[in-house]
């Protein structure tokens, strides 16, 4: 049975917020108070958050002093529905001792999954393969038409080595990599179980044949891959970005994909998004794009708004969220 809780007030702050999550708060105790806009609409939301002991935020607008002090100071807690929260101002929660959860660890598979997705496809020229059908232009008969990188004997390279590439890097335990390397400021004490080695960003880029980003954006890592960076890179590799957008100078990446300084990426994530239909990005051949789908299947999502969820009634039941962002 269900542990009952004092009635509190929750505002979630998007109305497709799974079932699940909704129920499992209700049923101890929670009422919930949902923003029906989509997307989010501010206006609304700061209209709804006066009074809450907790706040849902299932969408990446920012999260700041305003969404606080528009809530008031009997707020409790606030969990967003996301691995990543570098839209949220978290000093500013530290300075109020404000609770703040998200929900990292659920989503590895389906981000890892999509990973190696970007890299076949990206290695692989799937978006330009569609695009010569669509042209009419199908070469089948040149021998040299539509050549690829592959996975096998190549050298796996992550920037961040937390539990998506910890994901992507046992999945490729049997793809047969030359090695797997990877950069992070210590090296991790479990790198072993993926046969891992840690090595210096500028190995990384000189060394990958495919380089994945999985890691936080942050001031240190933010257009860490710059022009710069891309030079170091070896002109067959792929770049695959499965973090945010704002790690990469996607003006840089742009001219290193027409210069053939790198030679294909694949990206989930880009600046902005929505990335605009006009974007330079789209019309290459050699950059297959998606609109930030990585944890876009049922069972991840379910999981995520359960574990929001979780972090939020530990918080209000006196103990500390299962996954605390600082
Ligand atoms: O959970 C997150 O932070 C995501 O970006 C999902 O793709």
């Amino acid at each position: 049975m269900s542990r009952a809780t004092r009635a509190f007030k929750v505002l979630i702050s998007h109305p497709n917020v799974p079932a699940p999550a909704l129920e499992l708060l209700r049923s101890r105790g929670a009422e919930t108070v949902i923003c029906q806009s989509v997307p989010p609409s501010r206006e609304e939301i700061l209209r709804k958050v006066p009074g809450v002991d907790a706040i849902y935020w299932a969408h990446y607008q920012p999260l700041n002093a305003a969404i606080l002090d528009a809530a008031g100071s009997q707020l409790r807690c606030v969990s967003t529905m996301s691995s990543g929260i570098d839209f949220v101002d978290i000093p500013e929660f530290q300075r109020r001792g404000i609770p703040l959860g998200h929900t990292p660890g659920v989503v590895r598979n389906s981000v890892a999954d999509l990973a190696i997705g970007l890299m076949i496809a990206a290695g692989r020229h799937f978006h330009a393969g569609r695009t010569e059908i669509e042209r009419s232009q199908w070469k089948i008969e040149q021998i040299d038409w539509m050549m690829g990188q592959e996975i096998r004997d190549s050298v796996i390279g992550f920037f961040g080595f937390g539990g998506i590439s910890q994901a992507i890097a046992k999945r490729l335990q049997c793809w047969d990599v030359a090695k797997i390397i990877y950069h992070t400021r210590t090296r991790k004490e479990n790198d072993g179980d993926f046969k891992a080695e840690h090595v210096s960003f500028e190995q990384l880029l000189q060394e990958s044949d495919f380089l994945v980003v999985a890691a936080p954006l942050t001031n240190e890592t933010r257009e860490k891959f710059n022009g710069k960076a891309f030079d170091l890179m070896k002109r067959s590799s792929v770049f695959v970005n499965v973090a945010r957008g704002g790690l990469v100078n996607q003006t840089d990446l742009h001219d290193a994909l027409t210069t053939g300084t790198i030679f294909a990426a694949g990206l989930d994530v880009t600046t902005p998004e929505p990335l605009p239909a006009n974007s330079p990005l789209l019309k290459l051949p050699n950059c297959v794009i998606l609109p930030h789908m990585g944890t876009q299947t049922m069972k991840t999502t379910i999981e995520m708004s359960l574990l929001a969820a979780n972090n939020i009634l530990n918080a209000i039941e006196g103990q500390p969220m299962i996954r605390p962002a600082y």
